[in-house]
């Protein structure tokens, strides 16, 4: 019987701070081509677990493995390169740039060119730059500088400058957060579009209910650093441990919070 392996194995990953157990021995999969929302209230361990992916903060114990390669002991950088991106924001420095700017300055860097190289950048892969542009639907805004944008546009960016690594796996921490409903629907539904076109994994943090049950493949539910639930939305919704630990009693999935 042949068996795909999971793109990305996480086994019994643990953080503590102090006497906090952050992070308590989570284990999970994510394959590539899959969209997986980590959801739980707040302190669960959701931005520690995402730090431990990407490198930025040592796990206490257990492995990250991205196709077979175990993760758990290296730089963020040999992680990045390894292929788990991050979206960021736009930092003020660069948004004086203009779309397609930042999108070669990412270019840039995936292919290691030297800092010096920065007065090029206007001239380097400026065709790549734009299709990437065109994937995320800003071709037309290329040449605006990023400080224009409307708040929605801006986080498309961010998504093109996250391509420009071709990750394979994302790490999306509340892509949505700060945005109207329908800018957050259109966002990731973008997102999933690339998820499906490039094979792509995405592991998401999200308190929009709405937008994980409309747009996850699958989640996992973290509480007190554990892993209480994983299953598909409709299967969580009524999980009755995830009821209890995250919304506490007498509240359901149904609304957000106002
Ligand atoms: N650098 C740190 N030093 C000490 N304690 C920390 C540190 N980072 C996180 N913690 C603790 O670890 C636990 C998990 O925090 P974490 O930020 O991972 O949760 P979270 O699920 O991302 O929460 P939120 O939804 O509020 O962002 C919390 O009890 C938090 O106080």
């Amino acid at each position: 019987m042949s068996s795909t392996k999971p793109l990305l194995q996480v086994s019994n990953l643990g953080k503590s701070f102090g006497g906090v157990k952050a992070v308590d021995g989570i284990h999970f999969n994510l394959a590539a081509g899959e969209l997986l929302a980590l959801i739980g209230p707040n302190g669960a361990g959701k931005t520690t677990t995402f730090n431990m992916v990407n490198g930025q903060l040592p796990a206490d114990q257990g492995s990250i493995r991205l196709g077979g390669e175990e993760l758990v002991g290296r730089k963020p950088r040999d992680i990045w390169r390894l292929g788990v991106g991050r979206t960021f924001q736009i930092a003020e420095t660069f948004a004086s740039l203009t779309v397609v700017e930042n999108v070669q300055m990412a270019l840039l860097s995936h292919d290691r060119q030297l800092f010096s190289m920065w007065r090029r950048a206007a001239d380097y892969r400026r065709d790549d730059a734009l299709n990437l542009l065109d994937q995320v639907g800003m071709k037309s805004q290329a040449d605006r500088p990023c400080s224009v944008l409307a708040y929605g546009d801006v986080k498309r960016v961010e998504l093109a400058i996250a391509m420009a690594n071709a990750p394979k796996l994302l790490l999306m921490d509340e892509p949505t957060a700060g945005m109207a409903p329908k800018e957050r629907n259109e966002l990731m539904a973008l997102t999933k579009q690339l998820v499906v076109s490039r094979g792509m994994a995405v592991l998401f943090t999200e308190h929009s209910m709405d937008v994980v049950f409309a747009y996850a493949d699958r989640m996992i539910v973290l509480a007190r650093g554990r892993l209480i639930a994983e299953g598909k939305p409709l299967d969580i919704r009524d999980h009755p441990k995830v009821q209890e630990v995250y919304f506490g009693t007498g509240k359901t999935f149904e609304k957000e919070a106002a």
